[in-house]
């Protein structure tokens, strides 16, 4: 099995490593580095995984996947240059670092280290994650296909150019919080009506999870579902007017532009 070195057991490392774990890969193939003990403690607790150096985490490791903060990105970095990295043998890099790009990792490694940029999101916890992946200038073939089967055991995988992964990290690595948000202010929105939070709460949950599955299972638009259910002259119609008047649409734009041209400042920043 492939052995997976995770840099960093943050929120997504965690993610990763949950996900991967329900997928099948055996706890002996993983391997963490987390320099917060506290963090490294809840980890070990939760997952009985090894916890280690950089250095050691990545010496002994088929991929190391970098899951630090943007901004850490170049100690991490400066750690593994030390271990002798093996860029010839299957040995390569899996950023998921937001804003991070290929080419500041391709001028700080060996020369023609393979390194695939990739923007996930959390729901790989549940093994419902998509992850989007962007290959750098030395990736062959068979990195590629490592990854996207690594990858694809914790949710879907889509590949595009790197130019496109601001725009990705904008709709998807951000995306979840857009839904949880929507999902906060309507549990409060139920109990401002008189329901109790936990009744809202239900209906609110259930409510997104039948949503998305008939997005992805009928094959039918978003469009086309939302006037499904607005009958006319009905409570739907009412509902929908007030969040166009809200701005709810234009807000979604503002936003993600927001998020790409934050991603695009922090890959210009670490250069
Ligand atoms: N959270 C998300 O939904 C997503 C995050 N990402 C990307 O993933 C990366 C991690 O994000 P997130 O998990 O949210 O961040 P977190 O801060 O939750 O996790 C990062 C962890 O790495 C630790 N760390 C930092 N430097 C090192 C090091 N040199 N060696 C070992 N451990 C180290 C940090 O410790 P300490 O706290 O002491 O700094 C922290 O515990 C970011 O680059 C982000 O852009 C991408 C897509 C989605
Ligand atoms: O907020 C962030 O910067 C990271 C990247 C995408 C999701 N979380």
């Amino acid at each position: 099995m492939t052995r997976i070195a995770i840099i960093g057991g943050g929120k997504i490392g965690e993610a990763l490593i949950s996900g991967l774990l329900q997928a099948g890969h055996a706890i002996k193939d993983l391997v963490v580095a987390e320099q917060y003990q506290p963090r490294a403690d809840e980890l070990i607790a939760e997952y009985s995984i090894r916890v280690s150096s950089v250095a050691d985490a990545a010496e002994g490791a088929d991929v190391i996947v970098i899951a630090v903060k943007p901004n850490d990105v170049e100690s991490a970095l400066t750690a593994l240059t030390k271990v002798d990295l093996d860029g010839d043998l299957e040995q390569l890099i899996v950023s998921l670092a937001a804003g991070i790009p290929t080419g500041f990792f391709e001028t700080r490694l060996p020369a023609g280290f393979p390194v695939v940029r990739v923007m996930p999101n959390t729901p790989m916890l549940v093994g419902e994650g998509v992850s989007v992946l962007s290959p750098g200038r030395h990736v062959k073939a068979e990195h590629l296909e490592l990854v996207r089967g690594i990858l694809g055991s914790v949710g879907k995988v889509v590949t595009v150019p790197e130019s496109q992964i601001d725009a990705v990290t904008a709709v998807s690595g951000s995306g979840p919080a857009y839904f949880f948000l929507v999902a906060e202010a309507m549990i409060d929105a139920g109990v401002g009506l008189g329901l109790t939070r936990p009744v809202a709460t239900e209906l609110v949950v259930q409510t997104m999870v039948g949503s998305a599955a008939m997005l992805d299972r009928t094959g039918d638009s978003a469009t086309d579902l939302r006037a499904a259910v607005t009958s006319p002259g009905g409570t739907t119609a009412a509902a929908l007017r007030q969040l166009e008047a809200g701005g709810l649409r234009t807000a979604f734009f503002d936003a993600l532009d927001a998020a790409k041209s934050r991603s695009a400042a922090m890959g210009a920043a670490a250069e």
